[in-house]
């Protein structure tokens, strides 16, 4: 398994191994042993799947403050997927990476607690697929505006298809920091 580090510490892409043969392939989404060898804890509370048609946005989504890392894969098509620092004090903060993930690649994103998630869809149709450190605690949801011109997320479509939710988050800069220092570490 190949782990790179993105351009902002911390966010890392995982290349695990796949075996093929006659029948298909093999691979392992998750190794407790092996992951947290690159920083990853060892437990996961929750495992999430969601499904969306191509031109969906969901994102970009925190947890405060009872943050989640994430481990996020795809099962089938492919997603823009993006990790925003919103980590009050970090030298990357309002800084984002993006990676394509597809079932093709196989690739496997972790995105600390610290950071803002979310995802378009390329493909007809997407199977998305996590593992989250803590689990889903609904008074602690929050959200950073996708298209926040301060982060200048270079999102590869364009007028999405959003959740009223998703319509509405504010822009980092209109989070209040005090919010956001909840994280712990
Ligand atoms: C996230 C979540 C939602 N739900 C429920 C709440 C709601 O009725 C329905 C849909 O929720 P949402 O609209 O928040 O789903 P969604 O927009 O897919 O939310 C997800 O987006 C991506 C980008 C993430 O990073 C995830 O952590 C999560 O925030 O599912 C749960 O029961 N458990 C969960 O863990």
């Amino acid at each position: 398994m190949q782990c790179c580090e993105t351009s902002l510490p911390g966010v890392r892409l995982f290349k695990p191994e796949a075996f093929a043969d006659k029948r298909g392939f093999f691979m392992e989404t998750w190794n407790a042993s092996r992951y947290s060898e690159h920083g990853l804890p060892t437990l996961f509370a929750q495992d999430n799947l969601s499904f969306s048609y191509r031109g969906v946005l969901r994102g970009l989504h925190y947890q405060l403050p009872n943050p989640q890392a994430k481990l996020v894969y795809v099962l089938q098509g492919s997603v823009f997927d993006v990790a925003v620092d919103i980590r009050p004090g970090s030298p990357t903060f309002g800084r984002w990476v993006g990676i394509t993930l597809s079932a093709e690649n196989r690739w496997q994103l972790y995105i600390p607690e610290g950071f803002a998630h979310g995802f378009c869809v390329l493909s007809d149709t997407a199977l998305f697929a996590y593992k989250c450190s803590s689990l889903y605690s609904p008074h602690d949801e929050g959200g950073v505006a996708w298209n926040d011109e301060d982060l200048g997320i270079a999102w590869p479509i364009a007028e999405p298809t959003l959740s009223p939710k998703d319509e509405k988050y504010p822009r980092l800069k209109d989070i209040p920091l005090d919010r956001l220092r909840k994280y712990k570490g």
